[in-house]
């Protein structure tokens, strides 16, 4: 079955699940940590088990793992299939190989190219969207709560430390900054939502400048909305996933902060478990599960997953 895309953005996760949910039974992927794989591997040494070890094993439904271990269970209904996707050719093999390390993205026909970012320059701030470069090349948004770590997973997609300003105090973007990527397409770091000490009017004028953005910036292959994965969910960040996903804005979730895993600071929980949580509060606001990818700027994890799944978007926006 191919999934044809029509619309000028890629809307995938509200075309896919109709066609996927016509299927009866679909097999039940458990995407589990290396050291589960194994019975006969030895133990692992107790402490926490990275995420960028994680693949997907098949396993059938009724296999049950043990509770203490970190895992995310994924079924192929919860599954980012980028646009124009033969789900049906792949056997369950095929598609464990082809899913994103840390995430639910398969990648598809349009994944290929060189993804290593050569150049990286900052082109502009703007405080409209009408400022914004006009060449049309393809771009992807960074945007999240303050201090959820927009600029510093910029720089760690770049590889450079210093090329978008972080600060450990919330508020340090200000406006929408462009950085052209090997000449050929643009990373945008914005101002964060929900800085309660902003003033009224500056948290008002980002709401009506961000989502002017959004609603209106024709390059814009996907939104990448960043959630902090070391703390349980905000509000604020269901509420701006609900908006994009209503007014259909193709929305990637990076959650970010993944080496932060000292339960007690971080509510009890680890980052596995806020992405899980996460991902259950936000289905009611999409037709099937958005792409998702676990993150740490301070360890790089998911940084090469991104800038291929990225590379599959700007693929196929770039031929449509
Ligand atoms: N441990 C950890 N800290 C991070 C990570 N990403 C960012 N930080 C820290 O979080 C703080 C905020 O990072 P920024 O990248 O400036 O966050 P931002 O989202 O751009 O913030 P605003 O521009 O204020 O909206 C800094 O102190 C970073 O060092 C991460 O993956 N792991
Ligand atoms: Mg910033």
């Amino acid at each position: 079955m191919f999934l044809t895309q029509q619309l000028p953005r890629i809307h995938s996760h509200f075309l896919i699940s109709s066609l996927i949910s016509h299927k009866p039974n679909p097999p039940k992927l458990f995407l589990i940590t290396s050291t589960l794989l194994s019975e006969s591997k030895p133990k692992p040494k107790p402490g926490p088990i990275p995420t960028s070890i994680s693949h997907f094993s098949t396993l059938t439904p009724s296999t049950t793992l043990p509770q203490q271990q970190e895992n995310i269970q994924l079924s192929t209904e919860n599954l980012f299939f980028p646009p124009e996707t033969d789900v049906a050719s792949f056997k369950n093999a095929t598609l464990s190989a082809r899913i994103l390390k840390g995430s639910n993205i398969v990648l598809g026909k349009y994944a290929g190219g060189s993804v290593d970012v050569v150049n990286a320059d900052f082109v502009k701030s703007s405080v409209e969207t009408k400022e914004c470069p006009c060449d049309g090349i393809p771009e992807f948004a960074l945007v999240g709560r303050s201090n959820v770590g927009k600029s510093s997973l910029l720089n760690s997609l770049v590889r450079r430390k210093k090329l978008a300003l972080t600060s450990k105090k919330p508020g340090k973007t200000q406006c929408i900054n462009h950085f052209r990527i090997n000449d050929s397409w643009y990373l945008v770091d914005l101002p964060g939502y929900g800085y309660a000490a902003a003033p009224h009017e500056v948290r008002t004028d980002w709401a009506k400048f961000t989502k002017d953005y959004f609603l209106n910036r024709s390059n814009l292959v996907s939104v990448f909305l960043l959630i902090d994965a070391s703390i349980p969910a905000k509000k604020i960040d269901l509420e701006y996933a609900s908006w994009l996903g209503q007014n259909q804005i193709p929305m990637t979730l990076v959650f970010t902060k993944c080496d932060k895993r000292k339960k007690k600071k971080n509510g009890g929980k680890r980052p596995e478990e806020n992405v899980q949580i996460f991902q259950e509060l936000i289905r009611e606001f999409f037709q099937t599960t958005p792409p998702w990818i676990m993150t740490s700027s301070m360890t790089n994890q998911g940084r090469d997953e991104i800038l291929l799944h990225m590379s599959q978007l700007r693929n196929y926006w770039l031929k449509h």
